[in-house]
């Protein structure tokens, strides 16, 4: 039985490229590289369990609205299910299954005792008041309720979800079972026991993959130029650590539309102006408007796309002008448009290593509210850059050891470890 037979079908346009068959295929070459047996395969590439929940919502205006909400336990055979809960009006249940097994690869590339899963509820949140978008949590979790929990599944945020929304679903949950359980949700405010450095991490991580990437080639941050897809926590995050590193940030867009500096922007100012223009970036005087598609093909060392899946396809791959690529956001460069960079020699740094900071400091969140201690920033960002600049040197490792794709190398290695302790645990017939 395929999943296909399971999950509906979605968009009939032509151009519509299935983030889950993408993930699927992935998850094949790996396993071929491997030569894993085809019952392994079979049992990976089926999410564990799909859950769809009805998310009833009284609007501000007293109309009653019905939302869809999802959750998808991709694998726990490493621990409990990990990942974030997307709020996008795009969430499709066949992304949120791909963005699932893709949470399975990226905690065991890290070596983190995680499985994978992700959430998400096909809304827009900049469509929705502070008060609606807080029921819609708090109705969505509540439903989850049996299917979640500290030592089960462990949500956190990703797209349009930040710490405010994991407060609400930390507070619903524990209300449900009569007390605190800090623990059931990652990437929480630090007043209810969440982690210095979260928010930043997975910016974090994705300055530190591409300052490794550059050192491998010789270069170092300082005056590198860098373009920047996506201008929320990931990309915003990026922004600020790389322009701190010295690097130059010659262009940011975000869903209206990007800014663009030969000289390189000042990133703390284009922070404040988007602070205060309610996240917009759009009009920031001291640059020149650019699309988002344009951003894409600037004359740039480093581009990071840090938004949404399937921006760099076979339409646009070939004029990608960057050297490197740094996957900040899961999913952005499609199969075959990595294929078509690599062929160019452009590095791709791949997604499951590239933006796998946040789900790190997830993990340390976690572990300090299990033993009930709480670390300083220095230790929190210190232990987070051994675990990636280690994932970062093995990936290096297996791509010269079987000659295969950064890409690739991060896959049999995330996927190697999850088929390996399937069959220590039996749980392969
Ligand atoms: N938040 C995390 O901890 C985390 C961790 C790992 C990976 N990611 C991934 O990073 C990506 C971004 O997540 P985030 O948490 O920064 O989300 P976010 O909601 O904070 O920000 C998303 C940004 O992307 C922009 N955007 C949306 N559609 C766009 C488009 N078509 N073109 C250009 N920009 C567009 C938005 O305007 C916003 O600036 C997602 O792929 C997510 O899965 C997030
Ligand atoms: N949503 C993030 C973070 C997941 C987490 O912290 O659990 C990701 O894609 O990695």
């Amino acid at each position: 039985m395929s999943l296909a037979s399971v999950l509906p079908l979605e968009a009939a346009s032509p151009a519509y490229i299935c983030p889950f068959d993408q993930a699927c295929s992935y998850l094949e070459a790996a396993a071929k590289e491997l030569r894993l047996d085809r019952g392994i395969i079979e049992i990976l590439s089926h999410p564990r369990k799909v859950v769809t929940v009805s998310v009833p919502v009284k609007l501000d205006s007293g109309e009653i609205q019905v939302v869809a909400g999802h959750r998808v336990q991709h694998s726990d055979v490493l621990g409990p299910y990990k990942g974030g809960i997307r709020y996008h009006p795009a969430v499709t249940l066949r992304e949120v299954s791909a963005l699932a097994m893709l949470m399975t690869w990226k905690c065991a590339l890290l070596g983190i005792p995680y499985g994978g899963a992700k959430g998400g509820i096909a809304i827009d949140p900049k469509r929705y008041s502070v008060g609606e978008l807080e029921r819609i949590s708090r109705r969505y979790i509540s439903e989850l309720i049996k299917d979640i929990g500290p030592s089960v599944d462990i949500p956190a945020p990703d797209m349009g979800t930040s710490a405010r929304e994991m407060a609400w679903m930390m507070d619903t949950y524990s209300v449900n079972v009569g007390h605190a359980v800090p623990g059931v949700v990652t990437g929480k405010p630090l007043s209810v026991g969440g982690s210095r450095g979260r928010e930043m991490a997975t910016g974090r991580g994705a300055m530190i993959i591409v300052r490794e990437a550059l050192a491998d080639q010789g270069k170092s941050l300082a005056g590198v130029r860098v373009a920047i897809q996506g201008f929320g926590n990931v990309g915003s995050a990026a922004a600020e650590l790389l322009y701190e590193a010295g690097a130059k940030i010659i262009a940011v867009s975000n869903s209206a539309g990007g800014v663009f500096s030969q000289d390189g922007l000042d990133i703390p100012k284009l922070k404040a102006y988007a602070a205060e223009n309610r996240k917009s970036i759009v009009g920031y005087p001291q640059a020149v408007a650019i699309s988002n598609a344009d951003l894409l093909t600037l004359p740039c060392d480093v581009l990071i796309p840090a938004a949404l899946e399937n921006q760099i396809t076979e339409e646009n791959a070939n004029q990608v002008q960057a050297q490197i690529v740094a996957e900040a956001a899961n999913g952005p460069v499609t199969l075959e448009a990595s294929l078509s960079l690599e062929a160019r020699g452009v590095t791709v740094l791949p997604d499951i290593l590239a933006n796998a900071g946040g789900v790190v400091v997830s993990y340390l969140e976690w572990v300090q509210g299990l033993s009930y201690l709480f670390w300083d920033e220095e230790r929190v960002n210190r232990e987070m850059e051994h675990l990636m600049v280690q994932a970062y040197h093995q990936v290096i490792q297996q791509s010269k050891k079987r000659q295969v794709s950064l890409r690739l190398a991060a896959y049999t290695l995330g996927v190697g470890r999850v088929a390996q302790a399937l069959t220590d645990r039996g749980l392969y017939p």
